[in-house]
Formats: C-alpha cells, sequence, structure tokens
C-alpha cells in the first residue's frame, strides 16, 4: 500500500505538487493520470525518497522508503528509462543491482525473459530502443519480486504488441496481490488496464475514484443531445427555462446538455412541434479526463498557463 498525506513539493515559487493526499491500494492497477507537468513524477520521486517533500509524508507499507534496505524486494520502480549506463549489457546492468539487492543470478534470466529481452540479454544498452529501454526498466522493477510497484509513463516507445503485453503485465501484477501505480498523460492508456484512478492538475487531487465512477462523472455531467427541428427557437426557450444549456448548431439544429433526449421527446409532444433528428452521445472517458484538467493544463498549444 503507498499512502500519500499532505505531500507538497516547491521549486522556487512554483508548487510542483500542492497539498497531495491520496492511498494506492493492493490488488489493483491504480492509474496515475493528469496533463504533462502535472507533478506525477515529482510524487513518484518523493515515494521512493528520491526527491525531499518540502511537506507532508509518502509511505510505502506504512514506512517512509527511504528507511529500507535491499528496496528492490519492497518496491520496484520505472522511472526514467533512459538511466542505465550505455556500456552495459542488460544482463550486467541487472546482474549489478541484483547483487546489491541480495538477488540471485537465476532471478536476472527470468525476467530478461519476461520482458522479451532474452535473446538481447548480451547486448549494449546504448543501442537499444526505446522500447528495449522501457522493457529494460520493467525488468529491473519486477527483480526484486516487489509487492509494490511504480511505473512512471511505462507505455513511451512500445509497440502495440508492447502496450497489450504491458497492460496484461500489470493486471496480472495486481491479480497476485500486488500494488501497482502507473502513471500517464492519456486517459485511453488507463481506461483498459486501470480500476482505480489518482487524477492530479498542476500537482493537485482532482479525482480519486474507481475508474467506473470516473467515467459516470463525465457522463452524467455532460450527455450531449442533438436536436433538429424547425421549431428550434421555441425549444430552446422551453429548455433554457428548464435549466438545460442550448447552443444553436446550424440552420434547425441544437446541441443540449444538462437533459435528456427523453426529457426533449416529452416536450415536443407537450408542445406539439416537430422533431426531425434526436440523438444523445455520451462523453468518453477521455472527455470527462480533458474537462476536469483543462484549466489545470500547465502547456497546452500556443500558451503557457
Ligand atoms: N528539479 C526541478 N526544478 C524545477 N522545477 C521542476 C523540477 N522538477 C519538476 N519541476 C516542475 O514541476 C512540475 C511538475 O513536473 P513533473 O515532471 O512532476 O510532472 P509530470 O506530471 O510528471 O509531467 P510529464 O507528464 O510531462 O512528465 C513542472 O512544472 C516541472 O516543470
Amino acid at each position: 500500500m503507498i499512502e500519500v498525506n499532505g505531500l507538497s513539493k516547491r521549486y522556487g515559487d512554483v508548487f510542483a505538487v500542492n497539498d497531495l493526499t491520496f492511498t494506492v491500494r493492493p490488488g489493483t492497477v491504480t492509474g496515475f493520470l493528469g496533463p504533462n507537468g502535472a507533478g506525477k513524477s515529482t510524487t513518484m520521486r518523493m515515494i521512493l525518497g528520491l526527491n525531499r517533500p518540502t511537506s507532508g509524508t509518502a509511505t510505502v507499507d506504512g514506512r517512509p522508503f527511504v528507511r529500507r534496505r535491499a528496496g528492490l524486494h519492497h518496491v520496484g520502480a520505472l522511472l526514467d528509462a533512459g538511466d542505465v549506463h550505455p556500456g552495459h549489457s542488460a544482463a550486467a546492468h541487472l546482474t549489478a543491482l541484483a547483487r546489491t539487492n541480495g538477488i540471485g543470478r537465476r532471478r536476472v534470466r527470468e525476467v530478461l525473459e519476461e520482458v522479451g529481452l532474452a535473446s538481447a540479454a548480451r547486448r549494449r544498452v546504448g543501442g537499444f530502443s526505446l522500447g528495449m529501454r522501457q522493457r529494460l526498466g520493467i525488468a529491473t522493477a519486477l527483480l526484486g519480486n516487489p509487492p509494490v510497484l511504480m511505473f512512471d509513463e511505462p507505455v513511451n516507445g512500445l509497440d502495440p504488441e508492447g502496450v497489450r503485453w504491458v497492460r496484461r503485465l500489470f493486471r496480472n501484477l495486481a491479480a497476485e496481490g500486488r500494488t501497482v501505480l502507473v502513471s500517464s498523460h492519456l486517459m485511453s492508456e488507463m481506461e483498459n488496464t486501470a480500476e482505480r484512478l489518482v487524477v492530479i492538475g498542476r500537482g493537485e487531487l482532482i479525482a480519486e475514484e474507481s475508474v467506473a465512477a470516473f467515467a459516470a462523472r463525465g457522463t452524467q455531467a455532460r450527455t450531449h443531445v442533438t436536436v433538429r427541428t424547425p421549431d428550434a427557437d421555441r425549444l430552446a426557450t422551453l429548455l433554457t427555462s428548464e435549466g438545460a444549456e442550448v447552443r444553436p448548431d446550424g440552420p434547425e439544429v441544437l446541441t443540449v446538455t444538462g437533459t435528456t433526449a427523453d426529457r426533449i421527446g416529452e416536450l415536443a409532444f407537450e408542445h406539439r412541434f416537430r422533431l426531425r433528428e434526436l440523438a444523445s452521445r455520451s462523453a468518453s472517458l477521455e472527455e470527462a479526463f480533458m474537462e476536469l484538467t483543462a484549466d489545470r493544463a500547465e502547456y497546452r498549444a500556443g500558451e503557457r498557463r
């Protein structure tokens, strides 16, 4: 279990992480979502004791991680896939880590097999593609067979087969009862992998809930109904008086939020006006995420804050 409590990190005037509190439980994959610069990497580094918090605490199974010996047995993490000496082979890199953590050589072979790098074990990491480096980073995280695992943007550089493999791997690790935290800036990556979500923006917590609850929140709030009617003005007045939001979208066409297609059908029946089209569309999980984080994205095309 990972517990983050009132965690903050300030760089100069900027809070990279601001009073974050959340819990990551064992047995499920938890997605750690936020736009670029939201503070995901900084939070993960603080959980691992690599960055010192300005205030607050982060514990792994009840204790700050820095206090652990033979760390790879407790927490496995993929943070930066480029963080490997380019002159070393994959096997040498893992063997050195295994030795300092009291892990046998057999385990090195096992994890290389598991991540699909057995045939590249003796090659220099400097010649690896980004996807191969990610696989090596995942092998490193798995090396100590730890109960808690963290992966920062793990699908970067993986091909479609690699993405499917990594999703299956995360689900299997969680099914074994481990705590699995996976960061991403893309909702679509989490939709099929995670059961729970911790969503942050500009260092602050936006949501901590199941993927299903997060999706429902978007759907309830944001079902768009498209109506085509020659009585668009009358209908718009009626809908607005009921509190719905109405936007004209071309001749005779309205896009309505805050009500249902059923209700619009009833109004048409009661007030006797013709409907030529009536269709509702639910916001996708991606849209729910975009809406919730829109005003908290640090970097957007053409502007900075
Ligand atoms: N060492 C540092 N010095 C100054 N500012 C930093 C430092 N590290 C991170 N930041 C700032 O903290 C904020 C959060 O960065 P962080 O890398 O944690 O975000 P992230 O959610 O992981 O983003 P991304 O998806 O782009 O990797 C950003 O504004 C970043 O510029």
